[in-house]
């Protein structure tokens, strides 16, 4: 007891010094043509804005959406313990010249250092050859023909599925966490087709993932993360042991079946299943871009499931929730998807339909719908960039080398400026054109899959998955909500739903029921 004591006091005068050092000596002030910027409002003079960061994360984001109704487009600065000094910006000019300078705004030392326990070396970690590596892989595995057989038939085999699994519920009328179905879904799709492997929600990876994302936010939120986590942090080592093991499964696996795939390439002919052709091709070609360093194609392998996966499964939770508030546009959906495919009310139980056919081009509502879901869900709400080199933004702010830029996808995208004074109303038909084709941002304007060459990778894919499922979900059923009050988001890299989205599922007008 007395040794913890002493141990504590220590700790809290290796505090103070740093706290000292970093606020008293070391944080410069940030200027915007000679003028030091503004600070948020309760920026306290030691602290800074660290307490505040510490806070639930619905917290920091309604603090987020607070200080863009305050200072509009205006950049001011902020500052936490131990961090280097940072912005926060808002306006998509300035936004663009960082998508634009991505030499200049890189991922950084600060962002690479907490989260490097999870990410290893995988894309979403690494900058220069490594990230150039990656990124031609997974271009590779997400080319057109690949997509096609995504959409045409693992898709609707996996999506089959999950709408099986709800009519056995409406059967039952027990309750189903629709996070989990979706989650069910990429699951199985992103394990077969990228990894040749058999993948499910509730995995042991899947849970540890889970948690230990959670855990690395926390580090991005407490700036003295590193003092505390030798105390509190045993359960996120176990996690990061269950990820790396899986991480190394896959690998060893993939090596089996790239030779067998290559002793069947002779022998298969044309009718061999277009799926089995394709599955595994992401983790092949790491195997062949890394040969022989099997914790790289791990972390890659890896970094690729957690974005591809997570993301998705999450955008279409936060749909369905809005759609169960927003009956009139779950009825537009129907319409929507009813005018494509002719289906006759009480006809429909899933089988028949083909639901390949649900393509954003078909369905350009219910593709509004998803973006309109994006833009006040974003699955990657906060973004951090590091200054490799001082830099002046376009609005005059001049940024010292080794600065941080955030930006919180989160409120810019719930800002009346640029989104009009029912920007906090969801409403699809902002993305659509008077003759009903849909509203194209740039990627400043609208930053959820980020831009520039770091734009994300399956936004192309991410766009087909959703359009597919929600049309599907929507067309089958109607669901209503099995919990009372809002929904939140827990700690989290991305956005998923705190304790799932628990629905009862009736059929819809042009579902058959059970
Ligand atoms: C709604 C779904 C999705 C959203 C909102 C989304 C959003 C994003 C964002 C914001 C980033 C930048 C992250 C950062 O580095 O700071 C990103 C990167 C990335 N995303 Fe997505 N993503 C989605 C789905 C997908 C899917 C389906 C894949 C397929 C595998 C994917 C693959 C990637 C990859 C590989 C990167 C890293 C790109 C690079 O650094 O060059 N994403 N995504």
């Amino acid at each position: 007891m007395a040794l913890l004591e002493g141990s504590g006091l220590a700790w809290l005068g290796l505090l103070g010094v740093l706290l000292c050092y970093q606020f008293i000596l070391r944080a410069p002030t940030i200027r915007r043509n000679g003028v030091p910027l503004r600070k948020p409002p309760n920026t306290l003079p030691i602290a800074g804005n660290g307490i505040l960061f510490l806070q639930a994360r619905q917290k920091l984001f309604s603090w987020f959406v607070k200080c863009e109704k305050q200072f509009g487009d205006e950049t001011f600065q902020i500052s936490v313990p131990t961090l280097p000094p940072g912005v926060v910006i808002n306006d998509p000019k300035n936004l663009e010249y960082v998508f634009k300078n991505e030499g200049v705004f890189s991922k950084g030392d600060f962002f690479k250092r907490l989260s490097r326990d999870l990410f290893g070396n995988g894309i979403i970690n690494v900058d220069g050859e490594l990230w150039k590596a990656q990124r031609k892989a997974g271009l590779a595995f997400l080319n057109t023909s690949n997509l096609r057989v995504l959409t045409d038939v693992a898709l609707p085999r996996y999506l089959g599925q999950a709408v099986k699994h709800l009519n056995e519920k409406m059967h039952d009328e027990s309750v189903v966490d629709l996070q989990m179905v979706f989650h069910e879904i990429t699951s199985q799709l992103m394990g077969k087709m990228a990894y040749d492997m058999e993948m499910h929600a509730d995995d042991d990876f899947t849970v540890a993932f889970d948690y230990a994302s959670g855990a690395t936010t926390e580090r991005f939120q407490n700036p003295l993360w590193f003092v505390t986590e030798p105390f509190t942090g045993s359960q996120f080592k176990k996690a990061l042991n269950t990820i790396r093991t899986f991480g190394l499964e896959i690998v060893e696996n993939a090596a089996k079946t790239h030779d067998k795939s290559q002793d069947m390439s002779s022998t298969s002919d044309s009718n061999s299943d277009r799926l089995d052709e394709v599955s595994g091709s992401l983790i092949h070609s790491l195997l062949e871009v890394f040969a022989g360093d099997q914790k790289m194609v791990s972390d890659a392998a890896l970094n690729y499931l957690s974005a591809g996966r997570d993301t998705v499964a999450q955008a279409l939770t936060w749909c369905i929730y809005l759609l169960m508030q927003h009956k009139r546009v779950a009825d537009r959906i129907r319409e929507e998807v009813v005018a494509a495919s002719g289906v006759s009310p009480r006809a429909a139980s899933g089988d028949e339909i083909n639901t390949a056919a649900f393509t954003p081009v078909s369905l350009p509502y219910t593709t509004a719908t998803f973006y309109e879901t994006l833009r006040l869900y974003p699955p990657i709400p906060f973004e951090i960039k590091q200054c490799e080199k001082a830099s002046t933004l376009p609005d005059g702010t001049h940024l010292p080398e080794k600065s941080i830029v955030f930006w919180c996808t989160w409120a810019m995208n719930r800002s009346k400026i640029h989104w009009g004074d029912d920007a906090d109303s969801f409403r699809p038909e902002r993305w659509l054109t008077e003759d009903g084709k849909l509203v194209t941002k740039s990627a400043a304007e609208f930053p959820v899959f980020n831009g520039g060459p770091r734009l994300c990778l399956g936004k192309r894919m991410a766009e087909l998955l959703a359009v597919q499922v929600i049309a599907t979900m929507v067309l089958l059923f109607d669901f209503t909500p099995a919990y009372r009050g809002e929904r939140v988001s827990k700690s989290s890299l991305t956005l998923p739903m705190k304790d799932g989205l628990p629905c009862l599922v009736r059929p819809s007008r042009y579902g058959t029921p059970s």
